[in-house]
C-alpha cells in the first residue's frame, strides 16, 4: 500500500511537471484524452448509439458536414437507408427517419404540440432582416403568421378565383404565345425549339406573383421583354434568383452560423450605404437595395398600403390581418414585404423546376405514347382569355393520366428533395421506439422518404425509373395502393409546416400541361449546335443538392398539331 501511494505521488508529481515543462504537449495529451473518450461515448453510451450507420458520422458530425461540402447529402441519406433501413444515424447528434408513423411525429405530431419546430437552418431564409412564415423556427412564431395567409391559399379560393379571372389560364395563353415568338425554327424545319428551364421560371414567377400581389402588379416576364430582363438580369448577374452564396450549402452555414449573422451584417449595411447614396443622387429612388425580388416585394407591399386593391390577394390579407388587430405581435412593413417575397422564391424555383423535369421526361421517345393517351383525355378548351368554369378546372385538376404523370415527377425528382431539419423540443420524445433527448436533429429527407415507396427501392442501386402508370388503377387492389401512395408522397412535406402553395402549384402545372399537349406535340430537340445559355444545376441550389437529368440540355422542340 505505502509502495503503491509513493509510487502514485511519484506519478502525479511527474506529470504536474511534466505539465509545466511541456505545457504543449500536456495540452495536446488532454485534447486527445478528451476525444477519445467523446468518441467512446458517443459510440457506446450516448442515447443515439443503437442507432445504425457509419461509425464515423457517430463520432464526428465532420463527417456529414464533409458530405453536405460536397453536395451529397441526399444522395448520402438514401443510400444509407437502403444498407440500415428507416432509421441511420448521420452525426452525433443527427438521425434520419423514413417511416410514415416517425414522419408523422415529426412533422406533424399531436394535439396543439404539432410537429417539432424548425432546425435554426431556416432562420437564413429571413428578407430584409425579418422573420416570415417559412423561416420562422417555433410553431409560436410560425401558426399567426399561417393563420393570416392560409384562406388565400385553399383549394377553393384558387378554384373560385381562377374560374371569375383566369389568370393562370391567361398566363397559360401567355406561354404558348412566347414559345411560338421566342422559340428557334428547329433544324428539321417541324416546330419551334426553346429552353424550358427559363421559360418555366417565367410561368411560374407571372403566376405567383400575380396570386400575392393581384394581377395588375404581377410580374409579366412572359409577356414582357422588360420584366422578363429584371429577372434574367438578376439571373445573369449574381447566377441565381437572390443572394445565392448564404443559400448554397445551406446546411454548412447551419453549423457556422455565426459566419453567416456576420456575412448578414455586412450585406445589410452594404444595402443601407447604398441606399443612402442613391437617394442623394435621385431622390424619387425607390430602390431598396438587394435584388430585384426584394426591391419588387417591398415596392409592392409599401404601394398596396397606400392604395389597398379591391382584388382579395395573400398581400392584402397580410396587411388587413395587421389593421384588424387580429395580429399582436410586431409585423411591419418590411415583415409583410418578407413574407410575400419569401412567397414567391418558394413558389418559382419549385414549380418551374418541376415542370422541367416533368417535360424533358414527356419529351423522351419511350414516353410519346403518355402526350397521346393525356391528349385524348382532354375536354375542349376555351380560348386563353375566356376564364375556364370550375368544373372544366376540376376536370383537368382530377383527370388520371394529367395526374399520374405530375404525381411521378413529383415521386422521382421533387424540386425539394433534401432534408427538412427539426430539433427534439425540450424535454426530449421518443420517435419509432428510440428516445431522443432535446435538441437532436430528428429529421427526413424528402427524397429518400419517396424512394421507399417503391418496391424496388432496396434492392435498386441505380437510377429509379420515371413510370407514371403507377399511379393509375384498374382494379380495386390498385386503388388501394395508389391511395396509399397518394397519402404517403411528401414532396410538399406535411403538417402545419407543410406546402402552402400546394394546390396552387398543381393548377398551374396541370392547366398548363393541358394546353401544352392539346396545342403540340413535345420532343427531345438533339440539334447540338444549340447552346444552353446557363447551368440549371448552378441556377438553383438551396434546397436541391442533386443535379437531375443531367443529360438534358433544356432544348424541346414544340411541334403544333
Ligand atoms: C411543385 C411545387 C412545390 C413544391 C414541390 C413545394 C415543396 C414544399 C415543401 C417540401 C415545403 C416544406 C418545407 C419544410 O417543411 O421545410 C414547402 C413549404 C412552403 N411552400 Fe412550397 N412547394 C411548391 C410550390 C409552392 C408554391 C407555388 C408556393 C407559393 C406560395 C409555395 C410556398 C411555400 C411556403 C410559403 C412554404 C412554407 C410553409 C410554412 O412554413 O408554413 N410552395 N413547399
Amino acid at each position: 500500500m505505502a509502495i503503491f501511494q509513493i509510487s502514485t505521488k511519484l506519478g502525479s508529481s511527474v506529470i504536474a511537471e511534466a505539465a509545466i515543462s511541456h505545457p504543449l504537449l500536456a495540452l495536446s495529451l488532454s485534447c486527445f484524452a478528451y476525444g477519445v473518450a467523446l468518441a467512446v461515448y458517443r459510440l457506446f453510451f450516448s442515447p443515439l448509439s443503437t442507432v445504425p450507420g457509419p461509425k464515423l458520422a457517430a463520432v464526428t458530425r465532420l463527417w456529414i458536414l464533409y458530405h453536405d461540402y460536397k453536395d451529397q447529402r441526399t444522395d448520402i441519406v438514401i443510400e444509407l437507408h437502403r444498407k440500415y433501413g428507416p432509421v441511420v444515424r448521420l452525426g452525433p447528434n443527427e438521425v434520419s427517419f423514413t417511416s410514415t408513423s416517425a414522419v408523422k411525429d415529426i412533422y406533424t405530431g399531436t394535439g396543439r404540440e404539432g410537429g417539432f419546430p424548425k432546425g435554426f437552418l431556416y432562420a437564413m431564409f429571413t428578407h430584409y432582416g425579418r422573420y416570415n412564415m417559412f423561416s420562422s423556427i417555433t410553431s409560436e412564431a410560425h401558426s399567426w403568421r399561417r393563420r393570416m395567409i392560409a384562406s388565400s391559399y385553399s383549394l377553393t379560393n384558387i378554384l373560385n378565383r381562377e374560374a371569375s379571372q383566369g389568370d393562370i389560364w391567361r398566363t397559360v395563353g401567355e406561354y404558348l404565345k412566347y414559345v411560338r415568338r421566342e422559340g428557334r425554327e428547329s433544324k428539321n424545319g417541324l416546330g419551334r425549339s426553346i429552353d424550358i428551364y427559363p421559360v418555366n421560371i417565367y410561368f411560374a414567377c407571372d403566376n405567383v406573383s400575380a396570386h400575392v400581389f393581384g394581377e395588375e402588379r404581377g410580374t409579366k416576364t412572359l409577356g414582357s421583354v422588360a420584366d422578363s430582363a429584371d429577372i434574367k438580369l438578376q439571373r445573369d448577374s449574381i447566377d441565381d434568383w437572390y443572394v445565392p452564396t448564404r443559400r448554397e450549402k445551406i446546411y454548412l452555414w447551419t453549423d457556422f452560423n455565426f459566419g453567416l449573422r456576420c456575412f448578414e451584417a455586412v450585406e445589410r449595411t452594404t444595402q443601407k450605404v447604398i441606399r443612402i447614396i442613391q437617394r442623394k443622387v435621385d431622390p424619387d429612388s425607390k430602390y431598396i437595395g438587394g435584388t430585384f425580388l426584394h426591391n419588387y416585394a417591398y415596392n409592392n407591399m409599401r404601394d398596396l398600403k397606400g392604395h389597398p386593391s379591391p382584388e382579395i390577394t395573400v398581400a392584402k390579407n397580410l396587411l388587413s390581418g395587421k389593421i384588424s388587430g387580429k395580429v399582436s405581435e410586431i409585423f411591419d412593413q418590411f415583415g409583410a414585404a418578407s413574407e410575400s417575397m419569401d412567397h414567391m422564391l418558394a413558389g418559382m424555383d419549385t414549380t418551374s423546376d418541376t415542370l422541367s423535369f416533368l417535360l424533358a421526361m414527356l419529351s423522351l421517345p419511350e414516353h410519346y405514347g403518355y402526350q397521346e393517351t393525356i391528349r385524348n383525355s382532354l375536354p375542349d378548351l376555351p380560348p386563353f382569355d375566356q376564364p375556364l368554369n370550375v368544373a372544366d378546372i376540376n376536370s383537368i385538376l382530377n383527370n388520371p393520366y394529367i395526374n399520374s404523370v405530375i404525381k411521378e415527377t413529383l415521386l422521382i425528382f421533387p424540386a425539394i428533395p433534401v432534408t427538412l431539419p427539426r430539433a427534439v423540443p425540450p424535454g426530449g420524445r421518443v420517435v419509432d421506439g428510440l428516445w431522443l433527448p432535446a435538441g437532436t436533429l430528428a429529421s427526413s429527407s424528402v427524397r429518400a422518404v419517396n424512394l421507399t415507396l417503391l418496391p424496388e427501392f432496396e434492392k435498386n442501386t441505380g437510377n429509379v425509373q420515371w413510370e407514371p402508370s403507377r399511379w393509375l388503377t384498374e382494379s380495386d387492389a390498385d386503388k388501394i395502393r395508389v391511395q396509399e401512395l397518394e397519402r404517403r408522397l411528401w414532396s410538399f412535406g406535411s403538417g402545419g409546416r407543410g406546402c402552402i402553395g400546394k394546390h396552387l402549384a398543381l393548377i398551374e402545372m396541370s392547366l398548363l400541361l393541358a394546353a401544352i399537349l392539346a396545342n403540340f406535340k413535345i420532343r427531345r430537340d438533339e440539334d447540338d449546335t444549340l447552346e444552353t445559355p446557363h447551368s440549371h444545376w448552378t441556377c438553383r441550389r438551396s434546397f436541391r443538392d442533386i443535379a437531375y437529368l443531367q443529360d438534358f440540355h433544356g432544348f424541346l422542340r414544340f411541334e403544333p398539331l
